[in-house]
């Protein structure tokens, strides 16, 4: 399903499946929908841009069907261009490239948006937001990284609120998604969505308790999550 043609303010949030159980996916993205995820994010990593490996195109095509909602996916590979088109191709809604990955992110952004995609630009800890200006026109979301990519399960980095109160600023009234990725809970997802964010994507937090044969825990993170947006 591709994002609404009306731009989406609201605070949405994506489970990230590199939290699921890998051998039950089709049932976990089911049971994650069902419990109030408003988007599902795949984190593909490639061992060489990040330490880690996860999956690449014939996995996302095979879980494509399983998501009714926005299929929103993270690329941490380098190179990225090559691949651009088999994720379009897969059923990605989004595609999220990194800054850091290679030194013309301005073609990869064009290229994404050329196969159909949405385009999103991730930027690691390390990297200040402003290095995002020349190509924000480009991008139809921002992914500031909370953690430094390549796994589930790590510690928030405080220092990263500032960059997003900033790049809000810095996206003005331009209808550019700030997705927030890392450490995402209860405990810091105010703090994100007080200095601009509108997706957060969450991993540990909201599968953490549950699995496909007990799913409530999945609810209940997930309402956690946003019943610490109010007020
Ligand atoms: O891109 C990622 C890691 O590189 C993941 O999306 C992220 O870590 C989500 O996991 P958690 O919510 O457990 O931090
Ligand atoms: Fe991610």
């Amino acid at each position: 399903m591709p994002l609404p043609e009306t731009f989406d303010r609201n605070v949405k949030i994506a489970p990230s499946i590199l939290s699921a159980d890998f051998a039950n996916f089709g049932a976990e993205i089911r049971a994650v929908e069902a419990q109030g995820a408003d988007w599902i994010h795949v984190d593909v990593m490639d061992g060489h841009f990040v330490p880690n490996l996860t999956f690449g195109p014939p996995l996302v095509k095979a879980i494509r069907p399983h998501i009714s909602t926005v299929m929103d996916v993270h690329l941490m590979i380098a190179p990225v261009d090559p691949y651009i088109e088999a994720f379009a191709e897969a059923g990605a809604d989004i595609i999220t490239a990194h800054l850091e990955a290679g030194a013309h992110t301005h073609r990869t952004l064009q290229a994404i948006r050329a196969c159909g995609a949405k385009a999103g630009l991730a930027l690691n800890p390390g990297t200040p937001v402003e290095a995002a200006a020349p190509l924000l026109d480009l991008c139809d979301l921002v992914c500031l990284m909370t953690v430094n990519p390549g796994f589930g399960g790590q510690k928030f980095i405080h220092s990263q609120v500032a960059q997003v109160k900033k790049l809000r600023e810095m996206i003005g009234d331009r209808e550019i998604h700030i997705e927030i990725d890392g450490g995402v809970d209860p405990s810091t997802a105010p703090l994100v969505v007080e200095a601009g964010a509108d997706v957060l994507v969450a991993g540990s937090a909201v599968f953490r308790g549950g699995s496909v044969d007990n799913p409530a825990p999945y609810g209940e993170n997930i309402r956690a999550i946003r019943a610490s947006l109010e007020g």
